[in-house]
């Protein structure tokens, strides 16, 4: 099991910026476990994930499995999740496996043209994936590659399949318009939660990653996070702690650090969960991605004696499954000799726990979790166990952490001037904003 060591952030280990175990009385945890309990909100459905029938995702990953192209369309929840299987399962995928994945989770026409010179749409499987089924990056690349099938004569319903709502949205009328093959969100599943579903499974499937292991995983840490006791509970420990380590201590960011590059994708999925959930009536706090040893070189000295308005959570690694020792040359030098006889194994998780102690004698806070190693079983329980920390938190901020209201206007610009129907006058107020623009230097 993954287990949260929260003792940086307490005042017997950083002194006076820490919380004590009085702070946390604050927390009413009988008011969390009721709002789940009854499922106030519907998109709590992301907790029964776990227990959701995956046969057809695997009939499906099986077809998918078969192609030399794996071509993924879809932009934040509907693309971070599956990348983060990908990188932290099967690094260095393309180089070694089919079939051979390709996550266009953007419009930059750059990566688009470069993409399709070196795939050959004959042999590629294209998984769309869009919740709501009207988001323009995705909808944009969908309707470019389904284009393009078309102009090389390739039968649309051998190539294509489409993840989206089980009911509603643009891309089930395709699907049923032109009977496509096509796997359901569930209804109650927001986009930043649905990487259990068949948002990441389906791609898992496709490149031999058991779905089971991963559901499994969320499975056997789904009770220790419904647990009602605060100290008992690792997912209302994490969010009580930084929650109340911003209201009391002012730690607005949080540094999502893990010691591993194969879950540096994993630290950008967290960011968008929790940006997106918690930034909301002016409350939240600031995720930052970052990945160590790494960024002890590029940002810690930011941490250790830069605004003190952070906390860094750690994600270290207690068994990389293979170690490289650092052979016994250069002896009689004392600058490198030190290292002889060393694993790189040691060394990584050596720095992570150096960074932990050198932040903590400096009174800042930080948050470990401890992950045996890194396979599907674990990162089922974290996906499950920072998703239900995430929805706790904005529980305790007394927001709501599925909905997005702050992106619309944006998209909505966006339609008027792409001469979506019913935002004309959305272009009066972007032409007007325009021209307010200063270019003088
Ligand atoms: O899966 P969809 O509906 O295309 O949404 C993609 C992303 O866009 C957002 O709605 C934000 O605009 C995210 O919440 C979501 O993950």
């Amino acid at each position: 099991m993954i287990r949260i060591d929260f003792s940086n952030l307490m005042q017997g280990a950083i002194g006076k910026n820490g919380l004590t175990d009085d702070d946390f009385k604050s927390i009413d945890t009988k008011k969390i476990t009721e709002i789940i309990k009854t499922r106030k909100y519907p998109e709590l459905e992301f907790l029964d994930l776990h227990n959701a029938d995956t046969s057809k995702i695997k009939e499906l990953g099986k077809y998918a499995g078969r192609f030399e192209n794996f071509l993924l369309l879809g932009i934040g929840g509907s693309a971070l999740g599956p990348r983060s299987i990908l990188e932290a399962l099967s690094p260095f995928h393309n180089f070694k496996n089919k079939p051979r994945v390709f996550i266009y989770d953007n419009v930059d026409p750059l990566t688009l043209k470069n993409m399709l010179e070196v795939i050959d749409l004959k042999k590629t499987v294209v998984n769309v994936i869009t919740k709501s089924g009207s988001t323009a990056e995705t909808i944009a690349s969908f309707m470019i590659i389904w284009k393009k099938l078309q102009e090389q004569s390739l039968k649309i319903q051998e190539h294509i399949i489409v993840t989206t709502d089980p009911e509603k949205g643009n891309l089930r009328k395709i699907v049923k318009d032109y009977s496509l093959m096509s796997l359901p969100i569930p209804q109650g599943v927001g986009g930043r939660y649905s990487v259990l579903s068949a948002v990441g499974l389906l791609l898992a499937e496709a490149i031999g990653i058991s779905s089971d292991t991963l559901l499994n995983g969320a499975k056997d840490i789904h009770d220790k996070c419904m647990n009602t006791d605060l100290w008992q509970n690792p997912a209302y420990l994490f969010s009580s702690g930084l929650y109340l380590m911003q209201k009391i201590k002012s730690k607005n960011i949080t540094v999502m650090i893990p010691y591993a590059d194969r879950l540096k994708p994993f630290s950008e999925w967290f960011c968008q969960l929790w940006a997106e959930s918690l930034g909301k009536d002016g409350k939240g706090l600031t995720p930052y991605p970052s990945v160590g040893t790494t960024d002890q070189h590029s940002q810690l000295q930011l941490w250790m004696q830069g605004p003190e308005d952070k906390v860094v959570v750690f994600l270290s690694i207690e068994d990389y499954g293979v170690d490289v020792n650092i052979p016994e040359i250069f002896l009689d030098m004392e600058g490198l000799s030190y290292l002889s006889g060393h694993s790189l194994g040691e060394l990584i998780r050596i720095e992570q726990e150096a960074s932990e102690i050198a932040l903590a004698k400096n009174g800042r806070p930080c948050i470990t979790i401890k992950i045996p190693k890194i396979d599907a079983y674990y990162l089922g329980q974290l996906f499950h166990f920072f998703e239900i920390a995430t929805a706790v938190a904005g529980f305790l901020y007394d927001i709501n952490p599925f909905n997005q209201p702050g992106v619309e206007e944006g998209k909505n610009l966006t339609y008027a001037m792409m001469g979506k129907k019913g935002y004309e006058a959305k272009r009066e107020e972007f032409i007007e904003y325009r021209q307010r623009k200063r270019f003088e230097a």
